[in-house]
């Protein structure tokens, strides 16, 4: 017996609750069927639990780190359970605990959590069932003593000697986190850098200040074993062997793996594939007419604010279906809570070069540091501007902010490259005295500067380029902000 909806969700997480909510708002049955918890990863072990930690460990510091601990894990929860009773008292929609696995191309079974199965049919399904921590096998490594953002945020005492694997999004904010609550930091990286999804300016402003406040940073390195007797993480570099004293606790962040198991994917035949998750169009549908897939196990969303967009184009093409779906999927902005921020818009770098003949694009780079009286004013210690622009047009293609309140900031950018917005009109627009955003009002100016008194050869530069193709795709790197459908690579891949 199958209990009727007019959609089903599968995953309660950031892209599944958007379309549960907006579906349901519109009067739509809908059923929800999460495993777990209530809010998915960023409201359990992701988003939430960390910038709680980033912002309780830059108010009380080393005065008490185990209270912030604490106080993490009770906002957290906090958060949970008034997400879980709100959703729970939503008119039109089914919130059922349980693992869910597609029967048919309309019906899915849940493993209920309370015990038993029940059968659920609906004419359309949204899978949005995330990702989680990509493991390792460490030889030696007491489970007890290995971390994930899974079990990080379980802690009771701030970790002596912390050794964090990755140096990605999540090995970077955590990194500074817990060096701030005191605890001896160590970072380990397969790559010669940190955040390789960044511009290397970027990484190395996010190297230079992890390392002023006393991280060590380990590149071109790889985990050989711990010795539990001795506390000791050996690592290895060119061939030679070091070791890492008194490290109590390992944290693994090297990427992610979508959670595409188990969901009775082959049997509905819904085109996937492991390292790419579950193929989707700018919509959110799959090749199946029905089947929508959303957030973390699609190729193209690494965010909850990306999760939460393609959520909203489903509900968008699920209720009224005649609206054109022409709009291809924008491209999502990058926030990396470090010390300093990093934010990125707009364009992949390896984008650009396959689109954009090199002669055609100006960068500009603004100091925040020295070209704001903010950064004067502030100290400030690291912050700058990067903007690829198109030549003459001003047309703004991407841009990388590393800066106090980036991610604030990048929002700018983002409705520029969206709106089609150019430097000459931001050139136009009045910033506050002193901020850093003036810094963006310095783009600007540059590029008049750079643009206005050659105008002739910027002319015959871009008439010449405009169309060229570039030669080759140089090396380049993959910001995380990319439209994730144009990247070669993915997140823990
Ligand atoms: C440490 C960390 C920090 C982060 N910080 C940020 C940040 O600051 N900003 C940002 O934008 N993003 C951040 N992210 C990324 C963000 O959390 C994810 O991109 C986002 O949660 C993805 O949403 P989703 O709906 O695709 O999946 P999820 O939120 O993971 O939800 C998927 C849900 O599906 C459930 N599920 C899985 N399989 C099944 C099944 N078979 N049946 C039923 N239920 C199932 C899971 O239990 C889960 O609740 C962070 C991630 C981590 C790990
Ligand atoms: N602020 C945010 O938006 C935010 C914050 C945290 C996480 N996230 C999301 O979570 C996802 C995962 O982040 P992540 O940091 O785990 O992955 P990541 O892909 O960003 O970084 C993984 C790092 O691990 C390194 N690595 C891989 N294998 C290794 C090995 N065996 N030994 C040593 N180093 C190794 C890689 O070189 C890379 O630098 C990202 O997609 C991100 O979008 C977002």
């Amino acid at each position: 017996m199958y209990d009727q909806f007019h959609t089903i969700v599968i995953g309660a997480g950031s892209g599944g609750l958007t379309v549960a909510v907006g579906l349901s708002s519109l009067g739509k049955s809908v059923a929800v069927l999460e495993a777990l918890h209530v809010g998915g990863d960023c409201t359990n072990v992701g988003c939430v639990p960390s910038k709680t930690l980033i912002h309780q460990a830059e108010e009380r510091g080393t005065l008490d780190p185990d209270g912030v601990l604490a106080e993490v894990r009770r906002k957290r929860d906090a958060l949970r359970e008034k997400e879980t009773h709100e959703f729970g008292e939503i008119p039109n929609l089914s919130l059922i605990f349980g693992r869910a696995r597609l029967v048919s191309r309309t019906q899915v079974a849940v493993r209920l959590a309370e015990g038993g199965e029940r059968m659920l049919q609906a004419e359309n399904i949204v899978i949005a069932t995330g990702a989680r921590p990509r493991k390792l096998v460490i030889p030696g490594l007491p489970e007890q003593r290995m971390l994930t953002n899974e079990t990080v945020f379980e802690l009771p005492v701030v970790p002596h000697h912390l050794a964090i694997i990755g140096g990605g999004v999540i090995g970077v904010e955590l990194a500074f986190a817990f060096r701030k609550l005191g605890s001896h930091v160590s970072m380990i990286d397969s790559s010669p850098r940190l955040l390789t999804r960044h511009l290397p300016e970027a990484a190395e402003a996010i190297e230079a200040s992890l390392a002023a406040k006393g991280v060590e940073l380990h590149f071109k390195t790889s985990v050989q074993g711990y010795d539990e007797a001795m506390q000791a993480l050996q690592i290895e570099r060119n061939g030679k062997i070091a070791t890492l004293h008194e490290v109590d606790y390992v944290l693994v962040a090297v990427g992610r793996q979508r959670n595409l198991d188990g969901l009775g994917l082959e049997d509905v035949g819904i085109t996937f594939d492991l390292r790419n998750g579950i193929a989707a169009d700018s919509y959110g549908r799959t090749n199946v007419p029905g089947i929508y897939a959303i957030g973390d196990v699609t190729t193209t969303s690494a965010f909850t604010h990306s999760a939460n967009a393609q959520g909203r184009r489903v509900v968008q093409r699920i209720a009224f279906p005649w609206l054109p779906a022409t709009t291809p999927e924008p491209f999502y902005p990058s926030a990396t809570f470090a010390d300093p921020e990093v934010a990125t818009a707009g364009m992949s770098q390896r984008d650009l070069a396959t689109r954009y003949h090199p002669a055609l694009i100006k960068r500009i780079r603004v100091d925040l540091v020295t070209q704001t009286d903010r950064g004067y004013t502030d100290d400030l210690q690291h912050g700058f501007i990067i903007v690829d622009t198109v030549r003459l047009t001003g047309k703004i293609l991407s841009v990388t902010i590393v800066g106090p309140r980036a991610s604030e900031m990048i929002s700018l950018f983002t409705l520029a490259i969206q709106e089609g917005i150019s430097l000459y009109r931001l050139y136009r627009v009045v910033y506050p005295y002193p901020t850093f955003s003036s810094g963006i009002q310095k783009v600007a100016d540059a590029f008049m500067r750079e643009t206005l008194p050659n105008l002739r050869g910027e002319l015959a530069t871009y008439l010449r380029y405009r169309w060229a193709r570039p030669a080759r795709v140089a090396d380049v790197t993959v910001p995380v902000g990319a439209r994730a459908a144009e990247r070669t690579m993915l997140p823990g891949e």
